[in-house]
């Protein structure tokens, strides 16, 4: 058959081909040593020994375009709408014959709620950022012929596990008027009910804004209409108190409540009795409650890398995981925290190491759980470990921790970090010193939290639950420190959750030369550590120093990463 193209084949061949028409050798070396896997030390061309030659790319040494990044958010801040009850219906039955019939007005449908839960393939809270306002649908209005509103539609906010979420404010018309009411009851039990005002007219009843009336009535009936007591109605979800705050520190196995919708209206079938055969009234659906929360995303990583801009992190990470991270030789290369994963196998079915996981959730870090988001067993369960993720964030430099640079707005997600990997660069300086800084700003931060974490508790000692919802009366309405029973809970100070977790260092570069001294002096005063002649670098009294330990590396050849993730894995599990 003859060619298409109506180009000749051998245009097509370099295209194809490109080694057979490579210009010279050196290309095809480089292609060849990139194929076989060839790692080089690189980078910097005043370090490297053979500064004439470029540094052959790899997967650990890769061009500063070759690298994967997605949108990221860890912080969003979201306003709620729970979605109104829709109203009932005034209507009557009109047939043949039958012109004057029963009522038969439908119900209105309830108000959607709004959920969140923590689900496995979130991993950023970009997307709620952007969306600001979450709304739930509302209610329909019931019909004629006893034909009932549909229900509003619920949302789930899902959202990555690690996410904590926090309320705001919330603005809850409905559980405020049921608190106003029980007020004017227990009120007019002891004191006579005022029916006029200081000008005469009479004062108009609240309950009233909450019936619909027939929109054919004439004023006069209108006014001397008698209303009965509003039904007591009970929600068959109850708001959750007021404030909420959420730890989805592992997957929710079903969407926790956030915001419950309005219960829809009362038809008025609803309202028949014998001295009302035809009520010309039904009930309005309820408003919907809104509610701003804070979500805020901790990814949750089993090793964090800590270190300075430029130590090595990120090649670190490609080096022991499948990671795309960028990697340049300069300072803050990595912009936004990054989650590698560490398989515990060697692709041949058999694992490279044996380690065990606990999954109790009675034994997880406590998270706050009041909605009984996870079923808690009582036995401790454990797992075979077959991997494990390790989050690099951007580099931290002094001050980091007074907001300099980027790092303190990253430090949230490797404060969950069950080991802390302190990656320090051989080659730039005494790393004894780098270590020192590094946890000083560490110390400093997780001081800084813990001050934090006292002033939420304290705010949320304030018990505010009458806007919570419903079951409001004095004692609890006003904020328990103006009613002169608040206690302000007393926290540990000193940054202990962060400085008590098991560490290490991973002494990187190590393929420099001029390296071997520095590391020797690191070495030793880990050992010193350890054997506790030198305090904890951070200064924390009572911080973890039981095995300190420095394991040399070049990541950039791959080597002695092995032992990173097996020292790792030891202290993982304890
Ligand atoms: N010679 C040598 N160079 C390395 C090694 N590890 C990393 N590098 C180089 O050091 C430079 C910085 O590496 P990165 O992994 O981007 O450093 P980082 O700590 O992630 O930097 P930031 O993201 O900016 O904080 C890159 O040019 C790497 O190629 C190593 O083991 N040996
Ligand atoms: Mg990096």
């Amino acid at each position: 058959m003859a060619c298409r193209s109506p180009r000749s084949p051998r245009v097509m061949l370099p295209f194809l081909y490109p080694l057979l028409f490579a210009p010279n050798d050196a290309f095809r070396s480089s292609i060849a040593a990139a194929a076989r896997g060839t790692r080089r030390s690189s980078t910097d061309a005043s370090r490297s020994t053979d500064s004439n030659e470029p540094s052959p790319r790899s997967r650990l040494n890769p061009a500063p375009d070759d690298y994967s990044m997605s949108n990221f958010a860890d912080k969003a801040k979201l306003t709620l709408h729970a979605g109104p009850g829709g109203h009932g219906c005034i209507s009557f039955m009109r047939e043949a014959f039958m012109d004057d019939g029963p009522a038969n007005g439908g119900d209105g449908g309830h108000g959607g709620n709004i959920y969140i839960q923590a689900v496995h393939g979130e991993t950023s809270l970009h997307k709620l950022a952007r969306r600001k306002v979450v709304r739930a649908g509302r209610g329909k209005s019931g019909m004629g012929s006893s034909r009932s509103g549909q229900r509003g539609e619920d949302v789930v906010i899902a959202v990555p596990v690690g996410t904590v979420v926090r309320e705001l404010s919330r603005d809850d018309p409905e559980a405020e008027n049921r608190f106003l009411t029980k007020r004017k009851r227990r009120v007019s039990r002891d004191v006579q009910p005022v029916e006029e005002g200081p000008d005469g007219e009479p004062i108009e009843d609240p309950d009233r804004a909450k019936w619909m009336l027939y929109p054919g009535m004439s004023s006069s009936d209108m006014k001397r209409l008698e209303l009965p007591p509003l039904p007591h109605r009970e929600r068959l979800l109850h708001q959750p108190k007021a404030p909420i705050q959420l730890d989805l520190s592992r997957p929710t196995p079903r969407p926790v409540l956030l915001a419950v919708g309005g219960l829809g209206g009362l038809g008025n079938p609803h309202f028949v009795t014998k001295g009302t055969p035809k009520p010309m009234f039904a009930t309005r659906g309820e408003r919907a409650m809104s509610m701003e929360i804070e979500l805020e995303l901790k990814l949750l990583a089993d090793v964090g890398l800590v270190g300075l801009p430029n130590a090595g992190k990120s090649t670190l990470l490609r080096s022991i995981s499948n990671s795309r991270t960028r990697v340049g030789d300069w300072a803050f290369t990595t912009l936004q925290p990054n989650i590698g994963t560490v398989v515990l196998d060697n692709n041949r079915g058999r694992p490279l190491l044996t380690s065990y996981r606990r999954v109790s959730a009675a034994d997880s870090p406590t998270p706050e759980d009041p909605f009984n988001a996870y079923p808690r067993p009582q036995e401790p369960e454990f797992e075979r470990r077959t991997r494990f993720t390790i989050a690099d964030i951007p580099g931290l430099i002094e001050g980091a921790h007074l907001d300099k640079g980027l790092g303190i707005a990253f430090l949230r997600h490797v404060e969950r970090a069950g080991v802390l990997a302190f990656v320090l660069d051989l080659s730039a300086g005494n790393a004894v010193a780098a270590l020192k800084a590094l946890w000083n700003e560490v110390g400093l931060y997780a001081q800084m939290r813990e001050e934090e974490e006292r002033e939420r508790k304290r705010q949320a000692a304030v018990d505010w639950s009458a806007a919570a919802g419903t079951d409001a009366d004095d004692t609890t309405f006003w904020p328990s420190h103006l009613t002169g029973d608040y206690d302000a809970p007393v926290v540990d100070a000193g940054g202990l959750h962060i400085a008590g977790k098991p560490w290490f260092v991973v002494a990187t570069k190590g393929d420099l030369p001029n390296t071997q001294d520095n590391f020797r002096e690191l070495r030793d005063y880990l050992a010193a550590i350890s054997r506790g002649e030198e305090k904890h670098p951070s200064g924390v009294e009572g911080a973890w120093t039981r095995d300190c330990a420095a394991i040399p590396v070049s990541a950039i050849n791959g080597q002695g990463v092995d032992r990173v993730v097996h020292w790792a894995v030891g202290l993982l599990d304890g």
